[in-house]
C-alpha cells in the first residue's frame, strides 16, 4: 500500500506473466465517509480512473437476458436476474442493466425493502462464460471487475433492507451477488458455491471482502479454498443463510417469493423514513471508522427526531411490553 501525494491509496495488484503489475487506484477510506455523509443511500463508486462509458459499451456487445425490476406498493421491490437459457448467467448487457436498476432504486424514495431472485427456479450461475471467454484479456477483465464491484457496492448500500432469495444454484458471480444483499434466504435444494477456484480465479465483484464480513475469515477460507457447496443447513450453521424457506409448491417460485416477502415484512413494517434510516446507520456502522460512523448516526438521527413517525409515537403514548 502506497499513499500518494493526493492522499490516495494505491493498491498494488501484481500478477506474474504477460501483463506484469497493475495499479488499481481506490479512494481512501475517508472519502467513503464523505460519500456516506453527503448522501447516504446514493453512495457512488469507490473506484477511480475507470472509464465507465467505455466499459458499458464493451459489455453491451454481449447481449442476452435481462434484469427486471418491479417496485411494489408495499415498499418492497423485486429484482429478477432473468436469463434462464443460461441458468441466469450475467451477460454483458445484464451487467449494464443491473447498474441501471440500482440507479432506479437509489432514486426510489418510498422504498423499504428489496428481494433479489433468479428467474425460473434458479438463482444465478455467475458471469456468462461466453462473454468471459471473449474478454479474457487482463485489461477487459479488470474493467468488468471494477464495474461490477461498483454496482454491487451500491446495491448493498441502498437504503433498503435487501434479501437474496436463493432457489437452485448461486455459483461464482451469483454467489458474490448473494453477499451484496443484507440477508440470504435459502430454499431446500438451494446451494451457494464460490466456484472461482475451479475457474482459476478468485472473486472479483467484491464477494470475498463481503463474505469475510458475513461468515468470518475461517469460514470464508474454507468456502473459497474448498469451493464448498453450501446448502441451507450449512448456510444456517455458518451464518451465511438467515433463514430457510419451504419453497415452491408448483416449481414456479411464486411460493418462495411470497415467503420471502413475508419474512422481509417483519423488518420493513413501518414508515419508509425510519426503515431507511435504520439501514443507513447500519451501513455506516459496518463500513466507516467509528468516529465517522458516530457522526453519521447523529446526522441520520436528526432526520427522524421530531419527524412525523416520532411525533405520532409520542402522542400515542405507546407501551412496548
Ligand atoms: C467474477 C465472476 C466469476 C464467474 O462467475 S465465472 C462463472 C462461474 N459459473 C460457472 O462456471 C457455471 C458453469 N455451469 C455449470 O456449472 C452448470 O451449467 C450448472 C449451472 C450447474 C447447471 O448445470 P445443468 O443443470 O446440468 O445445466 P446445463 O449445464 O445443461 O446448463 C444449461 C444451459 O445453461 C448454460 N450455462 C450455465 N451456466 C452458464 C454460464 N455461467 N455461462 C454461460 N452459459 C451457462 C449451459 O451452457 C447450458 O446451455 P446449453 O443448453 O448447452 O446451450
Amino acid at each position: 500500500m502506497v499513499l500518494s501525494a493526493a492522499g490516495q491509496h494505491l493498491l498494488r495488484v501484481s500478477r506474474p506473466g504477460a501483463w506484469g503489475q497493475h495499479l488499481l487506484r481506490v479512494s481512501r477510506p475517508g472519502a467513503w465517509g464523505q460519500h456516506l455523509l453527503r448522501g447516504i443511500g446514493s453512495v457512488s463508486t469507490t473506484a477511480k480512473g475507470f472509464q465507465e462509458k467505455e466499459i458499458r459499451e464493451k459489455l453491451q456487445a454481449f447481449p442476452g437476458g435481462s434484469i427486471d425490476l418491479v417496485k411494489q406498493e408495499s415498499g418492497i421491490a423485486v429484482l429478477t436476474v432473468n436469463n434462464p437459457a443460461r441458468m441466469n448467467a450475467f451477460s454483458g448487457s445484464m451487467m449494464v442493466e443491473l447498474e441501471e436498476r440500482v440507479s432506479q432504486l437509489e432514486e426510489w424514495t418510498e422504498g423499504k425493502g428489496l428481494i433479489v431472485q433468479g428467474a425460473a427456479g434458479t438463482f444465478c450461475s455467475g458471469s456468462d462464460l461466453n462473454a468471459v471467454r471473449a474478454i479474457s484479456n487482463p485489461q477487459d477483465g479488470m474493467k468488468m471487475c471494477m464495474f461490477m464491484q461498483n454496482v454491487l457496492t451500491r446495491l448493498l448500500r441502498l437504503p433498503l433492507l435487501s434479501v437474496a432469495l436463493v432457489e437452485g444454484s448461486a455459483l461464482g458471480g451469483g454467489a458474490e451477488l448473494t453477499t451484496a444483499c443484507d440477508f440470504r434466504l435459502m430454499v431446500p435444494g438451494g446451494m451457494i458455491r464460490f466456484v472461482h477456484k475451479h475457474m482459476g480465479l478468485v472473486p472479483g465483484w467484491g464477494g470475498a471482502a463481503r463474505l469475510v464480513r458475513i461468515v468470518g475469515s475461517q469460514n470464508a477460507l474454507k468456502m473459497l479454498g474448498g469451493a464448498l457447496k453450501v446448502d441451507p443447513e450449512m448456510g444456517l450453521q455458518i451464518g451465511l443463510a438467515d433463514g430457510v424457506l419451504e419453497g415452491s409448491l408448483d416449481g414456479s417460485g411464486a411460493n418462495a417469493l411470497l415467503e420471502a416477502e413475508q419474512w422481509l415484512g417483519c423488518y420493513t413494517t413501518g414508515p419508509a423514513s425510519v426503515i431507511r434510516a435504520i439501514k443507513n446507520v447500519v451501513v455506516s456502522g459496518r463500513e466507516l471508522p467509528l468516529e465517522v460512523a458516530l457522526r453519521t448516526e447523529r446526522d441520520v438521527f436528526g432526520t427522524v427526531w421530531g419527524g412525523p413517525a416520532n411525533l405520532q409515537a409520542l402522542a400515542s403514548k405507546a407501551k412496548h411490553k
